[in-house]
């Protein structure tokens, strides 16, 4: 059946999805990387495709911008067969140790986002990656001599209320930067029997208005791209 938001029917969407934000990145990714990729979904610009890498059948759905966009997409994606959610997103950086356009490999995420209290009722938990698909990154990226860095990450829905300060503070507690749909991914994969994980390109210093410029971004964004696809391969099967 067509879910309400992600309008697709069982078997357009592949085992493995990647889950990048922004719809034209989810349109880059199906043309430069997968064969015979297909739209399967265009509803709300939440662009989704399916064709297949090195063999393996994936497909790459945009979740839009923040944990509630990205859970309900996240379960949608689920209730059509979908199995392996592999976010690809871009990441403010909270300490000078993240460089522009860094790989960040997420082990879990530090949910600062309502989607996650209201699906929890508000009790602690730590939503975090799947171990094997944080494995096949991390081997992904080292097999392709990515320079990356492996750990925490925050999850937030307030873009703007960032402040150098609030990165500092998170950064001396082990968190390497911040995007906006890690935990609900980590927290809804792992409600349903699914496995996740997220890989971020750095495009920005968080609080600092300055971008990373465009060139050196999207060959970010392409190294990790490419990391998540061959985490795929290794994952299809396991
Ligand atoms: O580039 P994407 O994947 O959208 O990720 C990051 O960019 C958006 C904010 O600019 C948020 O969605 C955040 O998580
Ligand atoms: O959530 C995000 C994503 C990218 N850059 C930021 O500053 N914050």
């Amino acid at each position: 059946m067509s879910q309400i938001h992600v309008r697709a029917q069982p078997g357009d969407v592949a085992e493995h999805v990647l889950l990048p934000g922004d719809p034209n990145r989810a349109r880059h990714i199906a043309q430069t990387y997968l064969e015979g990729a297909t739209l399967y979904t265009d509803h709300r610009q939440l662009l989704g495709f399916t064709g297949t890498y090195r063999g393996v059948r994936v497909s790459v759905q945009t979740t839009g911008m923040g944990c509630p966009s990205a859970a309900i997409v996240a379960e949608e994606l689920i209730r059509l067969g979908a199995r392996t959610l592999l976010r690809v997103g871009t990441l403010g950086g909270a300490t000078p140790q993240v460089r522009p356009a860094d790989l960040v490999i997420a082990t879990a995420a530090v949910p600062n986002d309502g989607t996650t209290r209201q699906l929890l009722g508000g009790a602690p938990y730590a939503p975090a990656a799947s171990f094997e698909v944080v494995e096949a990154a991390v081997q992904a990226a080292r097999a392709q001599e990515i320079p990356h860095h492996v750990g925490l990450v925050m999850t937030e829905d307030a873009f703007y209320a960032s402040t150098p300060e609030h990165a500092r503070l998170w950064a001396s507690r082990g968190v390497l930067g911040f995007e906006m749909e890690a935990s609900a991914i980590f927290l809804v994969a792992a409600l349903h029997g699914a496995r996740a994980g997220c890989l971020t390109a750095c495009s920005n210093d968080i609080g600092d208005p300055q971008l990373v410029p465009d060139d050196v971004l999207a060959a970010g964004v392409d190294r990790m791209v490419r990391a998540a696809l061959d985490a795929i391969v290794t994952l299809d099967g396991k």
